[in-house]
């Protein structure tokens, strides 16, 4: 199954910190590399009007590992770079956030809801997303390209890439 996870920092290092949870994704098992976007610096969507720029990018995963399992792991992940969660859309050092798993549609928990329910409106997921998967669609909303096509994409812009670890 095709997982696709948005990574997003404003504090702290914020490249070293993506860098990080990509190695930290793929070094857990069931989860085998399909592609990385590019890093992306983005406006703040929402939340305090003083929080800095975002480093936002996509990881697009083959996965074995259920949908809840998944989140835990973004969670943990999050934890292990010292995310503290305070306000709503706050400022913080790490967000993992699961777009899509497969074609799994799940509107009904709120501690798991998929797709993500604001993926589908947000520059900060579908730039770099269209980036690495140009065809990609999101169940219930249509193609990502159609979707960006409607949105303003001004304060996205393009900052550089993360590495991957080669085999051990
Ligand atoms: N698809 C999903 N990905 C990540 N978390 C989710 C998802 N659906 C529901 N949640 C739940 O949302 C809760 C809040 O997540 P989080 O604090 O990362 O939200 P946020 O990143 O501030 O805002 P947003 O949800 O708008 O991205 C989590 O505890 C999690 O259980
Ligand atoms: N630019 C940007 N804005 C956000 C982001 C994000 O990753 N990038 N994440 C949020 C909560 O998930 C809220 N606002």
């Amino acid at each position: 199954m095709k997982a696709v996870l948005a990574l997003g920092s404003n504090l702290g290092r914020r490249f070293q910190t993506l860098q990080g949870a990509v190695d930290a994704l793929f070094d857990a098992p069931g989860l085998d590399y399909i592609a990385v976007s590019p890093v992306y610096e983005t406006d703040p969507v929402g939340g305090p009007d003083d929080q800095r720029p975002y480093l936002n990018a996509i990881v697009i995963a083959d996965t074995t590992v259920d949908a809840y399992t998944l989140l835990e792991r973004a969670q943990s992940i999050e934890t292990a770079f010292g995310r503290v969660r305070e306000e709503r859309w706050g400022p913080r050092t790490l967000d993992v956030d699961l777009i899509a798993v497969g074609d799994l549609v799940c509107g009904d928990d709120p501690q798991l809801t998929l797709p993500h329910p604001r993926a589908h409106e947000r520059a900060f997921v579908l730039v770099p997303w269209s980036q690495v998967d140009p065809d990609a669609e999101i169940p219930g909303h249509g193609p990502i390209q159609t979707l960006l096509d409607g949105l303003d994409q001004q304060g996205v812009r393009l900052r550089g890439d993360l590495k991957l670890q080669g085999p051990a």
